[in-house]
């Protein structure tokens, strides 16, 4: 459904130097039709770029890509017909009447009057917008205005639908209702979805498969348990009764332990940390190793690597400090 090869956007710099930003340097994905696919990456690292070109709103400086069967440096009309875009913002008008707007959308894909009527009712019902399509937008809350951004992205039928940060802004109940309808467009209308996010365990609930990008090039393109299963270890967190004794915690991790181990001052004690792989069956000879020094606990924790944690290895940042 896409197909993307060195796909490159250097825009002339600004500025006293003038030094051009290589804002992609030659992006490599496919999608396969039906695929839910979220796009991730820090801040700046080329989402929306890439997004504007697979959807024809900005010419490729190099490379070249096909979206639905078509090329966008030299089909881009036919590329329009066939996709559906929500942008970050949004496009309906505050002051029209709901319904009136996914028309006139409807229209402006080509599609009469009465079929865009016909398919925006359907739309209104399976986004639980029933009953607001002579509602003006800003009488709308935020779920019920995403729902009809994305009404408008869908009312010419496309069969690829791109969305930029879908549920930004809302809260975890209307985002988690966002999903529902996301994952219907694939279970009831067989699209394929392309959308990126600023929330992990939005890529993780949704997703088939997950590209990340950084520095304007794809690192890591997988589904979210084998991303999760290539960072190494679970995160085992050792809390000693008396923190005297840390030390000694963390030298017997260490002897099991992938990487650094990380001694810490929490709020009325001292955590010792590391990355462990396979702990389920590492954790108890490590209990046997402390028993036999003398050494008590106040607790333990076993944690499985998060998508967080696959980000920050793949980019050193993590996602989430990104966003506070
Ligand atoms: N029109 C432009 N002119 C010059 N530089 C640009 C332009 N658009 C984007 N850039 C630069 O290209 C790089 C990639 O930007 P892009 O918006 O694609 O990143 P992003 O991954 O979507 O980031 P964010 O998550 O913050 O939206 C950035 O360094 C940005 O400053």
């Amino acid at each position: 459904m896409i197909s993307a090869r060195g796909l490159a956007r250097t825009f002339a710099g600004r500025g006293k130097d003038k030094t051009p930003v290589q804002a992609v340097v030659g992006v490599d994905l496919d999608v396969a039709d039906g695929e839910i696919v979220g796009f991730l990456g820090p801040n700046g690292a080329g989402k929306t770029t890439t997004l504007r070109m697979l959807t024809t709103l900005l010419k490729p400086t190099a490379g070249t890509a096909t979206v639905a069967g078509y090329d966008v440096a030299t089909q881009s009309h036919q590329v329009r017909r066939s996709i559906g875009y929500v942008s970050q913002s949004g496009s309906t008008s505050p002051e029209a009447r709901a319904g009136e707007e996914v028309v006139d959308h409807g229209m402006l894909y080509g599609i009469s009057q009465r079929q865009a009527e016909a398919r925006g009712r359907e739309l209104f019902d399976q986004l639980d917008l029933e009953g607001l399509w002579d509602r003006q937008p800003r009488a709308m809350s935020g779920g019920q205005r995403r729902r009809l951004d994305i009404a408008m992205g869908l009312v010419h039928d496309p069969r690829l639908v791109f969305l930029d940060e879908p549920t930004t802004g809302l809260d975890p109940q209307a985002r988690a209702n966002l999903w529902t309808h996301i994952s219907a467009l694939r279970t009831e209308r067989g699209s394929t979805v392309f959308l990126t996010t600023h929330y992990l365990d939005e890529a993780d609930a949704l997703c088939d498969r997950i590209l990340v990008i950084d520095h304007g090039a794809i690192v890591a393109s997988d589904t979210p348990d084998a991303l999760k299963r290539q960072v190494s270890g679970d995160l085992v967190v050792l809390a000693p009764t008396d923190p005297g004794r840390a030390a000694e915690v963390a030298a017997l991790i260490d002897a099991v332990a992938d990487g650094e181990v990380e001694v810490a001052g929490v709020q009325g004690g001292t955590h010792v940390s590391g990355r462990v792989r396979d702990a389920g069956h590492q954790v108890p000879g490590l209990l046997r190793a402390l028993d036999a020094a003398g050494i008590a606990l106040e607790s333990i924790e076993v944690k499985r690597p998060t998508l967080d944690d696959v980000f920050l290895s793949l980019t050193g940042r993590s996602l989430r400090e990104e966003n506070s």
